[in-house]
């Protein structure tokens, strides 16, 4: 199997997501391209490295496109398995996330949000399960958490993830302007609007 470089895996998960999203049989690269806004050569290209074993004809064939794209990335294309993931930290950032859609039709599932705060936890409506960070080895061990949005302080962020690393999670996205040091099995994501819109304008 061809190596799939780091930026076309980052749009061919996004594609992936797409895809599940579609109601039709076929779609053709123009589609996708106005549905991304990525170039038609760039979709062709990032679609080439996987092992299509079909013909192309009037376009991809949505169910196995999406298909080729979970077994190459080894991603769960079975939406009724999910996996248990939670979110630390229920400030403005980490309530907007618990409130939002961002989990929905992904191979994920919501199961707990932490806070410090007990306030917040007592008064926050919410049908996710809210606990307090003092449960949280317990927790994340009982609802079989593996992965972690991390939305603390900045100053709390090593330390909340050293407690979520030695629990076991596989991987954390990182909200914080803490630059994570983990072990190599777990995989860090760092998510800084600052440093994504640097990265847009730097040639
Ligand atoms: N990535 C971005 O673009 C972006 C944008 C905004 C904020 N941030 C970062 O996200 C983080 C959260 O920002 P915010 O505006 O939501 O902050 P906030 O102050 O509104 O919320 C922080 C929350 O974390 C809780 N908390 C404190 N210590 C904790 C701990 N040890 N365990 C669990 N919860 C704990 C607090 O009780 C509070 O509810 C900050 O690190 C901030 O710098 C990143």
């Amino acid at each position: 199997m061809k190596k799939i470089p780091g930026p076309s895996k980052k749009r061919l998960f996004t594609l992936a997501r797409l895809l599940s999203q579609q109601k039709k049989e076929k779609i053709t690269s123009v589609e996708l391209s106005a549905l991304t806004g990525w170039g038609e050569a760039t979709i062709r290209r990032d679609i080439s490295l996987l092992e299509l074993h079909n013909g192309v004809s009037n376009g991809y064939d949505v169910k196995i496109l999406h298909d080729a794209i979970c077994s190459s990335l080894q991603i769960n294309s079975d939406q009724a398995e999910k996996h248990p993931c939670c979110i630390v930290g229920l400030g403005k950032l980490g309530e907007a996330l618990l409130e939002s859609s961002v989990f929905k039709g992904s191979s994920f599932e919501l199961v707990a949000g932490f806070d410090t705060n007990f306030n917040k936890i007592e008064i926050m409506k919410t049908e996710i399960p809210l606990f307090a960070t003092l449960d949280l080895e317990k927790k994340i061990r009982s609802l079989k958490i593996e992965y972690a949005v991390l939305a603390v302080p900045d100053e709390k962020a090593q330390f909340m993830a050293d407690r979520l690393i030695a629990c076991g999670i596989r991987g954390i996205v990182n909200y914080t302007n803490t630059v994570l040091s983990v072990p190599k099995e777990v995989r860090v994501e760092h998510v800084n609007t600052a440093v994504i819109l640097t990265g847009m304008c730097a040639c």
